[in-house]
């Protein structure tokens, strides 16, 4: 389960759990202040002679692992100046412990310079000012201070998080200043993965300081990085006896003439992750355009409303994808057509694009319209998201992207996919991931087209439908960045053979 994240009030239940259970809470702060020692250890050996360092101590228990920090990198002889924020009177509990067992001066953290007269002074500088306990914005002190700090260049240690950052939401509550790397402890939490967090952490490295795995497992928790764990088991293999429809048959519904090149994207990214078949329904003036770019996919006229519901009638058709390059009207009918067609409980939905702004401020009616559908993924992006979800309060006002994510989940009944650099696949029963894998080439177009054609090729072959939407999601990351520079949209579902060898099959990547 290293998969799961905490949020700052579950790490906080994770800290109280192993301490009611007779792990010492000085212990937890001593291994944590060790690990954060070690990253500084190997930042300093990037330096030629590196051994100044000045750990910034807050006045809470993020400060009291720079205390740990600070202490055992003395003790092991390096130069150490500990800059402190507050009144040292003031510390209490373990932080205190921490602070009692280092026994060098305390620099007033206003005095703290990271580049006094615009030379090094210190080689490397440990960020110990606040962790999970952040409940305002910085301000004042530590933020003339973490400015210094970002203006120097010097690498930076954070502990737990950069401090400013809000653990939760992954967002910047006043300042902060960017790290080298960021230790964490027990598990990531979403803020590490959010953007801007994640970018501002650097080189995240999770320890274990000694929390049980069982104290976190009996949280329960419900957030997750989108790695394979969490989709692994449930990623569909053809059996020995497979024929083609045994492996799902995905309908991907073309625009006009002039907007038929979205449709086969999705239909060659369905076909690519394993849908068996895999047939465009093309509107009667743009069946030539799409034949004479089509081999293994299929194609149908498909007009209206009425010919959907007329292809729909095959029960053999298990996935349908639609919105790229149909236009508003023509989407919003076809979808209502999907959601009242023969076999559409059943059946798996995908809604992109044309699909998703067809209900702009409407999103009740699409929840209506979805709610005897089984399994419905819909991927917007930040733009789609946001018109769509215009009328949700709950969405709007929320304090992070996974929290909106979740709240669009929950009031649309659906999973949603809230593309971006930091993706968010959130299920209508309270579980989320974060996307860990993608590439800032993926921001190309046609791209997000692709994805909607794996989610309903894994859709069509019965994968469970938060599972699917994971690794369609964290599959169309890697095969972006296997691609890298140059990517276009068609190259992603041809790189995904090798990926899947590499994640399916490890030995043979
Ligand atoms: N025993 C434990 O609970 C453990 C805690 N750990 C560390 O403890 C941290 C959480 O400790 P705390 O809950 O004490 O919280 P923090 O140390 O993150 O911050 C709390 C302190 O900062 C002050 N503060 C918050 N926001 C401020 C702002 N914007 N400006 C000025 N002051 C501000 C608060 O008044 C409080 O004094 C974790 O991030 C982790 O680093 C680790 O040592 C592992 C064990
Ligand atoms: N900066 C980025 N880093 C990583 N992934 C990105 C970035 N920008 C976009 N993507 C991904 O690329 C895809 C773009 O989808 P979308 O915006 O719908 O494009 P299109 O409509 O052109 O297909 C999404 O999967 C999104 O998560
Ligand atoms: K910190």
């Amino acid at each position: 389960m290293m998969h799961c994240l905490l949020d700052t009030e579950e790490m906080a239940e994770a800290d109280r759990g192993a301490i009611a259970g007779g792990v010492p809470g000085i212990a937890l702060m001593e291994a944590a202040g060790a690990a954060c020692a070690d990253a500084a250890v190997d930042l300093m050996a990037q330096t030629p002679g590196g051994r100044r360092v000045l750990v910034a101590c807050g006045p809470g228990n993020n400060g009291g692992d720079g205390f740990v920090a600070a202490r055992l990198l003395a003790e092991r002889g390096y130069a150490v100046t500990l800059a402190f924020l507050g009144d040292a009177a003031r510390l209490a509990g373990d932080a205190a412990i921490a602070a009692a067992r280092w026994t060098g001066a305390l620099v007033p953290l206003e005095q703290a310079d990271p580049a006094a007269s615009g030379d090094r002074a210190y080689d490397v500088v440990v960020d110990a000012l606040f962790g999970a306990g952040l409940t305002r914005d910085v301000s004042g002190v530590p933020a003339a201070f973490l400015e210094r700090l970002a203006a120097s260049g010097l690498p930076v240690v954070a502990v737990d998080v950069p401090s400013g950052l809000d653990g939760n939401t992954g967002r910047v509550r006043g300042t902060a200043c960017p790290a080298a790397i960021t230790v964490t402890f027990a598990r990531r939490k979403p803020g590490h993965l959010l953007q801007p967090g994640r970018a501002l952490c650097g080189r995240l490295r999770l320890v274990d300081i000694g929390i049980p795995d069982a104290v976190i497992e009996s949280l329960a928790p419900n957030t997750f990085a989108n790695e394979e764990p969490l989709w692994r088991a449930a990623f569909p293999h053809p059996g020995i006896d497979a024929h083609k429809y045994s492996r799902g048959h995905a309908l991907v519904l073309s625009g006009p003439a002039d907007a038929t090149g979205a449709a086969r994207l999705v239909a060659r990214g369905a076909l690519r992750i394993g849908a068996g078949a895999v047939t465009i329904g093309s509107p009667t003036d743009a069946l030539a355009v799409n034949a004479a770019q089509l081999t293994a996919i299929m194609l149908r006229p498909c007009d209206d409303a009425d010919d959907l519901a007329g292809l729909l009638e095959d029960p053999r058709i298990t996935a349908l994808a639609l919105g790229p390059g149909l236009g508003r009207e023509r989407a919003r009918a076809l979808v209502e057509a999907a959601a009242g067609a023969a076999h559409a409980r059943t059946r798996a939905l995908v809604l992109d694009a044309d699909a998703l702004t067809a209900f702009a401020g409407e999103h009740a009616a699409l929840a209506r319209l979805l709610a005897g559908v089984e399994r419905v993924v819909a991927t917007p992006h930040a733009g789609e998201f946001a018109k769509l979800l215009s009328d949700c309060p709950e969405a709007r006002e929320a304090p992070s992207k996974l929290a909106a994510a979740r709240a669009g989940a929950a009031a649309l009944g659906i999973v949603l996919v809230d593309k971006g650099p930091d993706t968010v696949i959130a299920a209508p029963d309270g579980r989320a991931a974060i996307n860990t894998t993608g590439t800032p080439y993926l921001a190309t177009a046609g791209s997000g087209d692709v994805l909607a054609g794996f989610c309903a090729g894994l859709l069509a072959q019965s994968m469970p439908v938060f599972e699917a939407a994971c690794a369609a999601v964290n599959l169309h990351g890697r095969a972006g960045a296997r691609v890298g520079p140059g990517l276009i949209a068609e190259d992603l579902p041809e790189a995904l053979p090798g990926v899947l060898g590499e994640v399916l099959d490890p030995a043979s990547g």
